[in-house]
């Protein structure tokens, strides 16, 4: 489904990403997990290209997203009209909702659909209504994100990301942002998506979701995966001390 290969990230003479390679087949729930700093949500921000990376190459379903270095040579670009379709194909969810604060929830997941995918604006309404019942904002559609709790704005930011009926759904720390009492909706709903079979790479603080609901789990640590492999495995035995001490910090 999605190869990346060798990405590397560099912000001034920092580098943040040291090469870090990711191969996400069809089902896959892919946990990425990692203290504060070590590159994670970087690392997700290259394979949907809102950073540009500084080396590395990424494929979807077997496609290479042609890429070349900018004039100054120290960044790969992508093809503005592939970087368009491969972003339909390749949707997220971000820690901030990003919703359109002057769009109803409603408008805001139909807004992909009419733009990217050329549906007509019934179309794209019924599209929008049926991810939006989905997740379990119906009875909201019509509000504007001022008005929403933030639990129902990430369910319906995850609503317009399904509406892409993407191949790949990538979340960056989806529930970071939310008061305790509302990340259960969001994990509900992200665990019955795992459950549907659709393939998800989630940078994750919760460590129960990267225990129970993943079937892989990436260890990131200062721009490099330290250690990779089925969750109930890695996380029950760890093998370095790096993940030993994120461990127990996390547990603390
Ligand atoms: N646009 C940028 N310019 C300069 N440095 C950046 C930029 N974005 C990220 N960094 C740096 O890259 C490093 C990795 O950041 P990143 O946000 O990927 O970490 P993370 O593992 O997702 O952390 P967290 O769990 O706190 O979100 C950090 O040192 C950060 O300061």
């Amino acid at each position: 489904m999605l190869k990346a290969t060798n990405i590397r990230k560099r912000f001034g003479t920092h580098d943040v990403l040291k090469g870090i390679s990711l191969e996400a087949n069809k089902g896959d729930v892919i946990s990425m997990i990692g203290s504060s700093g070590s590159g994670k949500s970087t690392f997700l921000r290259c394979l949907n290209f809102l950073e540009r990376p500084t080396e590395g190459t990424i494929a979807l379903a077997g496609e290479e997203l042609a890429c070349r270095r900018d004039r100054a040579g120290d960044q790969i670009v992508a093809d503005a009209a592939r970087l368009r379709a491969y972003r339909a194909r390749v949707t997220m969810v971000f820690q901030q909702f990003n919703l359109w604060s002057h769009m109803t929830a409603r408008e805001n997941v139909m807004l992909g659909p009419m733009r990217v995918l050329g549906l007509t604006k019934a179309e794209a309404a019924d599209r929008a209504e049926h991810y939006l019942a989905r997740v379990g904002v119906s009875h909201r559609m019509q509000a504007y994100p001022a008005f929403l709790s933030g639990g129902e704005q990430q369910r319906v930011a995850i609503a317009r990301a399904l509406a892409m009926e993407p191949d790949l759904m990538l979340f960056d720390e989806p529930t970071s942002a939310l008061d305790p009492e509302l990340v259960g909706e969001v994990l509900r709903v992200m665990r019955s998506l795992a459950e549907e079979g659709r393939t998800m790479i989630v940078v994750t603080h919760e460590m129960n979701f990267a225990r129970d609901v993943a079937n892989r789990v990436i260890f990131l640590n200062q721009g490099v995966i330290a250690e990779e492999g089925d969750p109930r495995e890695v996380l029950r035995a760890p093998r370095t001390e790096r993940l030993q001490a994120f461990l127990s910090a996390q547990a603390a």
